[in-house]
């Protein structure tokens, strides 16, 4: 198991929401779930089916808009900032449906990604230097997700698990502060979780990372603190032994196929 370093207990906070809620006609997708979330952390978002982690997160994508609440990064209250606009205020996204062009190589995917936030970045525009720094931003990042060497090829002929690295790449070329992932370990081999663990590790320590994700082992793997929410309600909010040594959340758990994977290092098992 990783050692999960800063608990980010202290510190500024990057993300807080305030009593959020969600209904959809009748249904209560989340009930004034609140929680903070302090910059630099790895926050884990788990729960059973219908829990309301999908909703949850597309509150602070942008994708979804709160029947009340509000959502405040940096102090910011963002909450009715449409989707596209969230990355100017260093909220950056990864979805589960893939957002690459499959036809342009690996480096023309991140170069456009770097280009388009170096426009963002300087009002002018320095066509000759600024193509070389780009180029030379682009092969760091596509190095520090583990595709380096694989530039040339076509987005669409690299594995799954490849894709998803690309599409870490392609976020961080936005310089995100807050960087969520939507299911990233969703198809993978173990192998391949392994790696995205490890690249989501190794991220900069200021960089606050906020995931939704069904494999149990990635979120012990690489959270710092992990949110349980139930029913549409935060059931509670701990360390990963914390969590997994609470009783609620065992209960909520309780009949869920991966209870197992929950309650039982499948390691020490094994
Ligand atoms: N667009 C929608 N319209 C109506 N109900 C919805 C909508 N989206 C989600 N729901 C309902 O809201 C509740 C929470 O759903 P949500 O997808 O957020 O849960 P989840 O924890 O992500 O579940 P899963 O693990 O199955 O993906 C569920 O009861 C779901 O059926």
């Amino acid at each position: 198991m990783a050692s999960n370093g800063a608990s980010g207990m202290s510190g500024p906070i990057a993300v807080s929401l305030h009593d959020i809620t969600v209904r959809f006609g009748r249904l209560t997708a989340l009930d004034s779930v609140a929680f903070d979330v302090p910059a630099g952390q790895h926050r884990a978002i788990i729960g059973p089916n219908g829990a309301g982690k999908s909703t949850l997160f597309g509150v602070v994508a942008g994708t979804h808009r709160p029947t009340s609440g509000r959502v405040i990064v940096d102090g910011d209250d963002i909450t009715s900032l449409p989707v596209h606009r969230r990355a100017d205020v260093g909220v950056i996204t990864t979805f589960q449906h893939s957002s690459l062009f499959l036809r342009e190589t690996v480096l023309e995917n991140v170069l456009l990604a770097v280009a388009r936030k170096a426009r963002v970045a300087h009002r002018w525009f320095r066509p000759a230097t600024a193509y070389r720094e780009q180029l030379e931003r682009s092969a760091e990042l596509l190095a520090q997700v583990g595709l380096a060497g694989r530039e040339a090829l076509p987005a669409g002929a690299l594995s799954h698990g490849e894709r998803r690295q690309l599409e870490v790449g392609v976020a961080l070329a936005a310089e995100p502060r807050v960087l969520l992932l939507d299911e990233p370990a969703a198809g993978m081999s173990p192998a391949e979780t392994a790696r995205l663990s490890e690249l989501i590790r190794g991220l900069p320590a200021e960089m606050t990372v906020l995931l939704v994700e069904h494999d149990l082992d990635l979120v012990f793997d690489l959270a710092h603190e992990v949110t349980v929410l139930h029913l549409g309600q935060l059931l509670t909010t701990g360390s990963v032994a914390q969590v997994r040594a609470n009783e609620d959340v065992q209960r909520a758990y309780l009949g869920a196929a991966d209870v197992d994977e929950l309650f039982f290092d499948r390691e020490e098992t094994r």
